[in-house]
């Protein structure tokens, strides 16, 4: 089984890669954004909590985000794995994501960072804004609020796997079809 964090800050690309990772890679494509909006257009429990936390741009509680994706792996039990987009995204969710999969002899096979700048990536998100409808995406405070929320939080996750040599970074500019590539070389050989 191949479990991947897919690890990078907002407008990165995580979410159109893991497009096209899963069908290669035959994975389970997690992406915890996509899971809260779908519960916020539906307007769930689960998606009312969420939503405040969201459109400000800031994480929604650990406590809630791992519930909600231990249901989601529980949901897939035939999975030939997971590909993890927008999760871990605090030490305490690793911490947790880790003890979850060792209860089921899993375990991370690898994290692979896109990187790019941050200049970069506000125009990439402010463009996405236009038209993904996401109130996060079109306020320039809320997207500074969300590379915040990534710096304090998110980023230490770089050490974290570090340590278990299990990161990789890739360069995140370019077109889609050279990032796959670069991608791909990194999980062809884990
Ligand atoms: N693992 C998580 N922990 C806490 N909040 C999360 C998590 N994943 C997503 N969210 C919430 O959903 C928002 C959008 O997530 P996502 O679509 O992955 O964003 P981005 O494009 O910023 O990477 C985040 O800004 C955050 O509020």
């Amino acid at each position: 089984m191949t479990n991947i964090v897919l690890f990078g800050k907002p407008g990165a690309g995580k979410g159109t890669q893991a497009e096209f990772l899963k069908g290669k890679y035959n994975l389970t494509h997690l992406s915890t954004g996509d899971i809260f909006r779908f519960n916020i257009k539906n307007e769930t429990e689960l998606g009312k909590l969420a939503q405040t936390y969201i459109n400000n741009g800031e994480l929604v509680p650990d406590e809630v985000t791992i519930k909600m994706l231990q249901s989601e792996v529980e949901g897939n039990p035939d999975s030939a794995g997971f590909l993890f987009d927008g999760f871990p995204r605090t030490i305490a969710q690793a911490e947790a994501l880790d003890a979850f999969l060792t209860t089921k002899n899993q375990k991370i096979t690898a994290t692979i960072a896109l990187e790019a700048d941050d200049e970069i990536l506000v125009a990439r998100l402010l463009e996405r804004g236009k038209t993904s409808g996401r109130a996060d995406d079109q306020d320039e405070e809320k997207i500074r609020n969300r590379y915040q929320e990534y710096n304090e939080k998110t980023a230490p996750l770089i050490g974290f796997y570090k340590e278990q040599n299990k990161f990789h970074a890739v360069n995140g500019i370019g077109s889609i079809a050279e990032i796959t590539e670069r991608l791909s070389n990194v999980i062809d050989n884990l």
